[in-house]
Order: structure tokens, then sequence, then C-alpha cells
């Protein structure tokens, strides 16, 4: 099947969230660390009180040494020690904890994210490249978590030194203080320019960023083709576009970051000239000691840091927002389970299923689709849809390529709801049964079958997770791979390449196979197991696949007449609609549609010399 993919470069939201909602939201996020929070915030404080304290110690070690004054200078000295100490300390926990926080908070956010992956409709999944999926995940689920984790954190800790500082300022001299205030309300204001042109751009960044990620996995992922059909000069330079494209965004957000980083600065050194002219000025007139002025000079150098800092946070905060924006878009795609629609309007609840759960299983009731209609997205590809799957027996849909026979399986998954018309098991309609629970007695074996990255053992017991090693071994000589992985150095243990590529094509279905052995399927839903097989290995996967299908509700999508033409019931479609039915006797007898096709099929293997005489 064809998948029409979002590469994330046009955003799929044509909404978006508004910044402060995005700000709510992510501001929710945090709220099961509150207590984390709470204690982190005491830190910050008892941080900007220990600065205070140094200044102080300070000044009264400057004061006692122009004072020739021995025991104030000793008990300055001790007051620094410590200050010195709890400041250490504070510091220590404080980095340790928000790092553990900042772990904790990710992963519980990246695993809620995953399970909302995992369980979305496939037609919302469908919109959406994987590079661009695992990019949100890898990299706007931190980002944005740590935009609340830390970025609050620090925040509150910022305007606890800045409010402690300015405190402590005020006591020693007013105007001093005062001046320094000003100075200090100037650096956000120089900021205010920049902030929303910086959100906008981030998140056209990330957009460039995951389109990118996602076309250098189309090249790794397609090294066959690549290599087969030259194509990596001409992915080169498509690539050499994108990285432009990617520096026509980037360099400017890079310009006015630079801008936004360093005018925050340069305000500050101004201010820290005026207080040292002017407190030099005080000291002069006698309306300040030398002491005061060295304190003075250390706390400016303390405010001046979290205030650029704060600057610089809400800078950074505009990214977190860019990429919470990219979290909650994946966060508030309905999941199956709770489309409950379909739950409602047959007045069915998740009970009721599990209750019948006990009496029926898919393919132990008839399968039936009443003048059902389907299309992904505006394109109609199913249209009137009348059938019926009797249980125990075999049903074959057969036609033309793009006829809609794999989206016939995927409604029967359940992986998408029709448009219009019903689909029902027994006298249930499939969208009262919760998918999960649907799905847990049918096998699916497709055209290419999915491996992951894992041991062999692996690869068949996730069909039925509960399975004992006695079945998993049982289903693997049933599918004809048993001696296969006896051969392999490690047996089951063996673990294949991604995807398992390191194995044949033969080797891979058989595997699969395996898998929808050891599910004990009440439903077989067969793709085109053998069309990507060769006639040997295609004999053997048969050979298995016959034995699979003995006493099972079958539905198989095929080309070759060996697989369909002792079928009970077939079905022949063409632009989406069923248009011949009955057995393959029938069919050719009535010598329409499927009769001119099997002929052709003859035909061409008659021409070609091939002794399959029963294909088509
Ligand atoms: N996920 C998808 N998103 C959009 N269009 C799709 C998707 N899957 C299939 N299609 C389109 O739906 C139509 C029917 O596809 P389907 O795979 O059901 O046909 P088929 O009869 O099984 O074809 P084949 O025999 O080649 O596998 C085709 O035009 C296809 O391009």
């Amino acid at each position: 099947m064809n998948g029409i993919t979002n590469t994330g470069t046009t955003p799929l939201n044509e909404q978006p969230a508004a910044a402060q909602n995005t700000f709510i939201r992510l501001l929710k996020l945090g709220k099961p660390y509150t207590g984390w929070y709470i204690i982190l915030c005491v830190l910050a404080a008892v941080i900007s009180l220990t600065t205070v304290g140094l200044a102080e110690s300070l000044r009264r070690i400057i004061n006692a040494a122009t004072n020739h004054n021995t025991s104030g200078l000793t008990a300055g000295m001790a007051f620094a020690a410590v200050i010195v100490i709890t400041d250490a300390g504070a510091n220590f926990l404080n980095t340790y904890l928000s790092g553990l926080l900042e772990i904790k908070s990710t992963s519980k956010l990246q695993i809620s994210m995953l399970t909302r992956i995992l369980n979305v409709q496939m037609k919302d999944l469908d919109r959406y490249h994987s590079a661009d999926l695992i990019s949100r995940m890898n990299d706007s689920a931190p980002a944005a978590q740590q935009g609340i984790n830390r970025k609050t954190i620090d925040l509150i800790s910022n305007l606890l030194q800045i409010t402690f500082l300015l405190t402590y300022l005020l006591s020693l001299q007013f105007a001093l203080t005062l001046g320094t205030i000003i100075i200090c309300a100037l650096v956000p204001l120089v900021m205010l320019p920049f902030t929303s042109r910086l959100r906008t751009m981030n998140e056209q960044r990330q957009s460039i960023e995951s389109a990118q990620q996602a076309f250098v996995q189309d090249s790794i992922q397609g090294a066959e083709v690549v290599r087969a059909f030259s194509l990596a000069p001409r992915l080169l330079r498509q690539f050499t576009g994108r990285v432009r494209q990617f520096n026509t965004v980037h360099l400017p957000v890079s310009r006015i970051e630079a801008v936004g980083y360093n005018m925050p600065l340069a305000v500050i050194l101004g201010g820290l000239l005026y207080v040292l002219s002017y407190g030099g000025y005080l000291v002069i007139g006698g309306r300040l000691d030398v002491g005061a002025v060295a304190a003075f000079l250390i706390c400016f150098e303390q405010i001046s840091n979290p205030v650029s800092k704060l600057a610089n946070l809400w800078t950074e905060l505009q990214s977190s927002l860019a990429q919470g924006k990219r979290l909650f878009e994946v966060m508030d795609l309905s999941e199956e389970d709770g489309n409950s629609a379909g739950l409602k309007t047959a007045g069915m609840q998740d009970e009721a299923w599990t209750e019948g759960v006990n009496l029926t299983v898919a393919g132990q009731q008839p399968l039936t689709f009443s003048n059902v209609s389907f299309g992904y997205g505006q394109t109609k590809v199913l249209t009137d849809i009348h059938l019926r799957i009797e249980p125990g027996k075999v049903t074959a849909f057969a036609g033309a390529s793009g006829s809609g026979k794999s989206t016939i399986l995927q409604l029967m998954l359940a992986a998408y709801a029709p448009d219009g018309g019903s689909i029902h098991h027994g006298r249930v309609s499939l969208q009262a049964i919760p998918p999960r629970s649907w799905r847990s007695r049918i096998a699916y074996v497709s055209q290419e079958p999915y491996l992951f990255s894992g041991t062999l053992y692996e690869n068949i017991v996730w069909g039925r997770p509960e399975a004992s090693r006695e079945e998993v071994i049982a289903a693997a000589q049933n599918a004809g791979i048993h001696e296969f992985i006896m051969r392999t150095p490690l047996q089951y243990e063996t673990v294949i390449g991604e995807r398992g590529l390191t194995l044949s094509g033969g080797e891979r279905q058989r595997l699969s196979i395996a898998r929808a052995f050891v599910r004990e399927p009440g439903l077989l839903l067969l793709d085109e197991p053998t069309a990507a097989l060769d006639s040997h290995n295609e004999e053997i996967v048969q050979q298995a696949l016959r034995v699979l299908m003995t006493n099972r509700t079958t539905v198989v999508v095929a080309h070759r007449l060996s697989t369909i033409r002792h079928a009970d019931h077939i079905y022949f479609m063409e632009d989406g609609a069923i248009v011949e039915q009955g057995t393959h006797g029938e069919l050719m007898a009535l010598q329409g549609k499927y009769h001119a096709m099997a002929q052709a099929g003859v035909q061409t293997e008659a021409a070609a010399g091939g002794g399959i005489s029963n294909e088509y």
C-alpha cells in the first residue's frame, strides 16, 4: 500500500495552538513534579542567599582590613567559610536533583508519546514520516519538558537572586541601587522586538530539520535502490539544496540570537560603569565605605549574570514553545480506543465485548460488510462493498493492482474505520469492539513481513508474548523455519539485523508465518504472502501456509491462481468495487473478468516458457 507522508515541511495543524496555550500546557506537564520543584526552589533560595552572604562577608573583611581590626577580619573569614560550604552543598544538591528530575520527567513524557504513537488511528499516522515522529520524540519532547523543568527553576532562582541582592544593595545605598534597578529593567526591554520573530523562525527551523532527517533516513534505508539506480549524485545534489534551504532559515536565527544574547550584555556593561563612577563619587564624598563599594561591585556582577540569563531564558523559552507545539500536535491525535463514537452509537461498552469475548473470538462468526465505502483522505478507494466471510472457510480476493484488496484487509483488521456502511462480526459492529480485543485473535501476514531487530526467538514470540518456548519451537517447525534456525550460530538466540535484512525473503516470510502460528489466530489475514518469493521459496511458504490455514477462517489476497483456486469463495475486484464473486469453477464458467485475467496469466507464463501454468 502506498503511504502519503508528511515530512514535517508543512505544518499539519493549520490552526496552531496559541503560544500562551502551549505555555500553559507545558506548565501542566510539570504538575506531577511539584514536590521536586519546591525542593529545587528552596535550594535556589539558599544559593541566592549565599550569594548575598558572600558579598556581605567580603564587605566585612575589607572594612576590617582597612580599619586594622584583626578580630573583625577573623570573624569575617569564618562567616565567609560557612557561606562557601553552604553554597557548595546547595549547588551540588541542586545540580544532582535537577539532573535526576530531567531524566525522570523526560523519559515519562517520551513513554506517553510512544504510547500515543502506537495507539493513534492509522489515518493520522499515515500523514507523518517516521523520521519526523522520531525527531518529535527524541528532540521535541526533551526540549519541551526542559523548557519547564530547567527553565522554570532557572527563572525562579534568577528572580530570587536578583531580589535578594537588590534588597541587600538597598540596605547599603539607595540611589546607587535605584540606578541598578533601572538598568536591569532595560535588559528584557531591548529583547522584546526579537522574541516573536524568533519563535516563528524556530518553528520553521525545526520543520526543515525534520524533513532533512526524513530525507537522510530514506537515503540510508533505500541503500539498495540508491546503488542500483546510481542515485547517489542526485540525492547529494538534493541534500545540498536542502542544506542551503536550512541555512536560509538558520542563519537569520543565529543572527537574531547573537544580537539577542549580546544586547543585554552591552546594557549591563554600561550599568557597571555607572555604578563605578557614582560609587566612587559617593566614597569621595564620604557617604559610602570602601567595603560597601567592593560588595556593590561583586553584587553587580552577580546581578548582571542572572539578568542576562533571564533575558536569554526568554529567547530559549521561544524554542521550547516551538518544540512544545510539535509535541502536543502528536499528543493531541486521537487514539483508536479513544474513538468511542462507534462504541457509543452501537450502545456497547468495553466490558460488553470482554464478556462476549468468552463466547466468541474473531473468525468464529461471519464477518459481513454492508454497503461499505472508504477512502484515504479525499481519495475514494472502496465503494458499496457487500461481502461475507464465512467462519472456518477460505475467502480470497483477486483483482488488478490498486483495486482495493489490501484496503479491505486493513478494514477487517480495524486499522481504519469505514467512511460509510458497516462491518459486523456476527451481530456486533466492529466499531463497537475495542480494536485491541478484536485483533487479539487475528494474525496478519503481509507481502513484506516486518521483523524487529532482536533474536529469532523474539520475532516469533511477538505473536503471543505469553507463549512457552515449546510453543515457539512448534510454531517454527510448522512454519518450516526450525531447521534453518538450528543452523544459525546461536540458534533461536541469533540476532537478526535491522528489519531482518540479513535473512532471505523466504526466511523472513516463514519467520512471520511462525509468528502467526504462535498467535493461534481465529482469523487469518494473508496479504499476498508469497508474491515477493521465487518459485522454490513460494512452494516452501505455501506448504507452511496450508498447515496454518487448516480449519481456520482465512482471508487471502493473492495474484497467484495457485493460492486462490481452492478458496471456498472468491471476490474479484475492480476500481474499489466487487465486480464478480463465486468459486473458481463458477468464475471461470462465467467467462468474465476473472476468467480473462486467469487466461492472460496462463498465456504470459506459456510465452515465458515457465512451468507454472496456474499463475495469472
Ligand atoms: N495508506 C494509504 N494512503 C493513501 N492511499 C493509499 C494508502 N494505501 C493504499 N492507498 C491507495 O488505495 C488504493 C488501493 O490500494 P490497495 O493497496 O488496497 O490495493 P490492492 O488491490 O491491494 O493493490 P496491490 O494488489 O497492488 O497490493 C490505491 O490507489 C493506493 O494507492
